[in-house]
């Protein structure tokens, strides 16, 4: 089939190099001219595990091409998917504008019946506005408006788009829900299923999944910092939660709050439709509360360790990005904790193997960039770690304590295990773990 993704962010870059490796003729279109001739050139844009493989192969084959001419994506494909950005606005309202913009260059250019697919997280109700923008130009018998939400995650974003767990597809024409159909099918040949449904019940299912996970995330981070408390062990209470199949053991982790482009704005623009509604979500607000609380978890600790000297103080971060295998920082609750530690003057040291180059973007040389994950610590009087790169789960724990003036770790992700730090002579904090060492840190 042909296709064009509007937006070559995670979403459209990965969407459309998926789509190209099914057999699928795809252009990929942005506004971005810069990007665009490097992608032309061959380089991936962003950093996510398997896509350098499947983008080379695609492009060298000729199935997988890229224009900032949005006219000649219109003139070729039959289905236009818009992976454009959907930000929040100041009162938490998902905006619209690239969608609703798109949608009307859209209304002038199409010719012939076209599917225009919104693959964006878009709010209930979107896309019968996308298709009043396009019926301004266009008679409605040229285009069908489809939701098709997505729900890859970052990271492990090939992956998630080749054998997705379910595909969802809101739609109101036989016509175009064959179309989508058939695009599909290769990626469900495992039994997945492709569901069909109304556009405004795709709508919600993606906002309704988001939140429930993140609700799962802020539930266990309370159930962690409770943990602390009382003297209970998250991990233990965490494997047996986990163990009881409705529950499921998936996604129960604590640490400090979830972070990223999409669960803050999405839980925010959810929250938003039901007040728009006249409706108390009264959980919505508890799961945002908490997570503004849990991102400052490693800060509050450290803070509590260090008291008033904490202004004297180096410390060294450990992982940057809101989540292994990513070099993205957006809602990264390490820069929460980077912005606490600079009011209080606070000399910070950071090492990421993929995120450095976007959070130099952000703070210059108000912190200092390390080579590798021990020349991050050195001299430092204490290791926080705020992201659980595979890299740092095995370190050599002797070796950091050579470095380290100090040898004191508050692990915001639970990567080690708590006795054999205590054994290691680490004083060692984590999130709903007794913390263990000299002081005994409280
Ligand atoms: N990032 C994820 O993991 C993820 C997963 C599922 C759904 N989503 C949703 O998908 C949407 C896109 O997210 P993303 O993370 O890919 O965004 P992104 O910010 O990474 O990329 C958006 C791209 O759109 C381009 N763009 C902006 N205006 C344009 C225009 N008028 N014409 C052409 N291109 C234009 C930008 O230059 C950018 O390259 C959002 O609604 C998001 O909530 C994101
Ligand atoms: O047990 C867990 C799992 C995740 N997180 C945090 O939650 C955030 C989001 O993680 P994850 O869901 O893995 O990453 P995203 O790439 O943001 O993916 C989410 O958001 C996407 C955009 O809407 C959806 O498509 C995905 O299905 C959904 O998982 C990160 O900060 C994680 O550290 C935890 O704290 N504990």
């Amino acid at each position: 089939m042909k296709i064009a993704v509007i937006g070559t962010g995670y979403v459209g870059l990965v969407s459309g190099t998926c789509f190209a490796e099914t057999g699928n003729s795809v252009l990929c279109v942005d506004i971005d001219a810069a990007k665009v001739d490097k992608m032309r050139n061959g380089e991936v844009p962003i950093y996510e595990p398997d896509l350098d493989v499947l983008f080379e192969r695609n492009q060298r084959q000729g199935r997988l091409s890229f224009t900032t001419d949005l006219q000649e994506a219109v003139d070729m494909a039959e289905i236009i998917f818009l992976a454009l950005p959907t930000p929040p606005g100041e009162d938490g309202q998902a905006d619209l504008k690239y969608i609703l913009g798109v949608a009307s260059q859209l209304s002038k250019m199409i010719n012939r019946y076209t599917v225009i697919v919104d693959k964006s997280t878009v709010p209930v109700g979107t896309a019968e506005k996308v298709r009043a923008v396009l019926g301004e130009h266009l008679d409605e018998t040229l285009f069908d408006v489809v939701s098709n939400p997505e729900f890859l995650r970052e990271g492990v974003a090939v992956d998630d788009f080749l054998k997705p767990d379910r595909v969802v597809i809101g739609v109101d024409s036989k016509r175009a829900a064959d179309m989508m159909q058939r695009l599909y099918e290769p990626f469900v040949r495992s039994g997945n299923p492709i569901i069909i449904m109304d556009l405004r019940s795709a709508e919600m299912t993606k906002y309704a999944a988001n939140s429930y996970l993140a609700t799962r995330i802020s539930f266990m981070n309370e159930i962690a910092n409770l943990c602390e408390q009382v003297g209970a062990d998250v991990d233990a209470v965490r494997k047996g939660m986990g163990s009881d199949t409705r529950i499921g053991k998936r996604f129960l982790f604590p640490g400090v709050g979830y972070g990223g482009s999409c669960f803050p704005k999405d839980v925010q623009a959810l929250a938003h439709t039901s007040d728009q509604y006249g409706y108390s979500f009264k959980i919505l607000d508890a799961v945002m509360d908490v997570n503004t609380r849990q991102r400052f978890r490693v800060a509050d600790k450290l803070e509590a360790h260090f008291g008033d000297e904490i202004g004297g103080k180096t410390i060294a971060l450990w992982g940057l990005a809101f989540k292994p295998n990513t070099d993205d920082i957006r809602e990264a609750p390490a820069l929460y904790t980077i912005d606490r530690l600079l009011k209080a003057g606070t000399n910070v040291r950071v090492f990421d193997p993929e995120a450095m180059g976007n959070v130099r973007k952000i703070y210059g040389d108000k912190i200092t960039f390390c080579e590798d994950q021990y020349e991050a610590i050195r001299n430092a009087d204490c290791l926080a770690i705020m992201t659980e790169w595979s890299m740092f789960r095995t370190p050599d724990f002797n070796h950091m304590k050579s470095l380290l003036k100090d040898p004191v770790v508050i692990d915001g992700r639970n990567l080690y295990d708590v006795q054999r730090m205590l054994e290691n002579g680490f004083q060692y904090e984590s999130i709903g773990r007794k913390p263990v060492g000299r002081k005994a840190m409280a």
